[in-house]
């Protein structure tokens, strides 16, 4: 057995569980490289492309092995399907590793799990694809961007064609990590030291002070600035909470639905010691990784607490200058990152998850003190959860639209900012897919 077979067979593994048993492909990774830590960088790295990209690309893979082999992809075992996929990702996207090499580890995979049977149908169907992979060509969006189709029509509709093809590439570009500088903990420049002493390739948003890219890093628990602290993974868009909230030395803010806690830390990190940020989630283990994010952080001015949303704490009422609700939502502005959302999210959620957020501004919206603020954000790209959202909010409770023109930095800019929205697009903004508003209480 080569040491690239057991690669792949750790990839092989990774693969089954999340698309043959629904595992979410981010917590599925994680938990494999830890397990896996002994490997080195570039096989971890390895393992983590092949399972990324084999998930990113899935429509697109499937439609090429339909079109080359007999037996349709929904009809293989799933392991001979599994290893199939994976190897047309390597053959199609890794230019680096050679065609005979993939069909070669792929046969041995299919004998290592007993499926000696079907070793030629695996070498045929791969060395058919290799021989003519450069002269695919795609039927239409959804197969080149491997989106389901439901998906890129609704964009088609609400964006135009460009707009949605904008976003569908930017999903498939390799990502950066996106962290922001607890800066009231540290400086910037000290943060960037310490990274960089590490090795790893830096460099700032230039929109969002102390928010840096970060590139050429193993683990993020190997980083002193992560282990101190000083760093908290956050993309740009969800920064941008905070800059919208714009909390006052001593406000009380009040984050509904707040875990892993990255919005919290922001406006504790924003409180310079002073105030209190209290964050809220559903279960004691969802407020079990905020607490873990507290600690690493060490700020003393946040409290963590166990609170269903959907139900009224009467002691809340109009306590809260600042109300926060980054209310769960279908995700598909975060596709780039955890690209099965892409596959596991219905049409028919999209509805359930709008009037799911409408209960909770119903509930928290009592919170807000008469002039104080609620910020309504969701990591998704759909009108219904969004703009319709808004209106319907703006119609039902005595609230008025804040102006957010010039609080997300000089290079973000929409019409809607000064009725109190934007929706960002991937591709179209530096960040991800994301829906921002906020109100202040009359
Ligand atoms: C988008 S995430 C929040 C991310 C967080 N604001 C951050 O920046 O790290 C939405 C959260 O809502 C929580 N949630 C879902 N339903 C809830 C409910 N009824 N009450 C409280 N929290 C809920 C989920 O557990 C999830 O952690």
């Amino acid at each position: 057995m080569t040491k690239e077979t057991d690669s792949r067979e750790i990839a092989l593994d990774i693969l089954i569980e999340i698309l043959e048993r629904s595992g979410y492909s981010h917590i599925i990774l994680r938990q494999a490289l830890n397990k896996y830590q002994y490997l080195d960088k570039p096989e971890r790295a390895f393992i983590s492309r092949i399972a990324e990209g084999t998930v990113e690309y899935l429509l697109q893979i499937d439609y090429v092995i339909d079109s080359f082999s007999n037996t349709k992809v929904k009809k293989m075992k799933p392991v001979i399907r599994t290893i199939l996929r994976m190897s047309v990702y390597q053959l199609l996207y890794m230019d680096r590793v050679p065609d005979s090499a993939v069909c070669n580890e792929a046969v041995k995979l299919a004998v290592k799990r007993k499926f000696t049977g079907l070793k030629g149908f695996v070498n045929g169907v791969l060395r058919n694809i290799s021989r003519n992979k450069d002269h695919l060509s795609w039927p239409n969006a959804s197969v080149r961007y491997s989106m389901p189709d439901w998906i890129v029509s609704m964009w088609e509709e609400a964006y135009g064609k460009e707009t949605a093809v904008t976003m569908m590439e930017s999903f498939l570009k390799n990502k950066k990590t996106t962290v922001r500088c607890n800066l009231a903990r540290s400086s910037k420049e000290e943060i960037i030291k310490s990274l960089q002493g590490q090795g790893v390739n830096v460099t700032e948003s230039g929109i969002s002070e102390g928010v840096l890219y970060l590139e050429n890093y193993d683990y993020l628990e190997g980083l002193a600035a992560f282990n101190d602290g000083l760093i908290q993974v956050q993309d740009l868009s969800s920064v941008f909470v905070g800059e919208a909230a714009a909390p006052k030395e001593g406000d009380y803010v009040i984050d509904v639905c707040g875990a892993p806690g990255g919005k919290s830390i922001h406006m504790a990190d924003k409180l310079h010691g002073t105030g209190m940020v209290e964050v809220r989630d559903l279960t004691e283990y969802k407020v079990s990784l905020i607490k873990e994010n507290i600690d690493r952080c060490g700020f003393k001015n946040i409290r963590t607490k166990v609170q269903d949303a959907l139900v009224s704490d009467q002691e809340s009422i109009e306590k809260a200058d600042i109300v926060i609700a980054d209310l769960p939502c279908s995700g598909l502005g975060i596709i780039g990152r955890k690209p099965d959302i892409k596959y596991r999210l219905k049409q028919e959620d999209l509805a359930s998850l709008a009037s799911l957020q409408r209960e909770i501004l119903t509930v928290v919206q009592s919170y807000v003190k008469p002039g104080g603020k609620l910020v309504f954000s969701t990591c998704t790209i759909n009108k219904k959860e969004n703009e319709e959202n808004v209106r319907w909010f703006l119609e039902h409770f005595p609230f008025d639209p804040m102006d957010l023109t010039g609080m997300l930095g000089d290079q973000l800019t929409a019409d809607t900012m000064k009725h109190g929205y934007i929706q960002l697009l991937p591709g179209i903004h530096p960040c991800d897919g994301f829906f921002l508003s906020a109100f202040i209480k009359r």
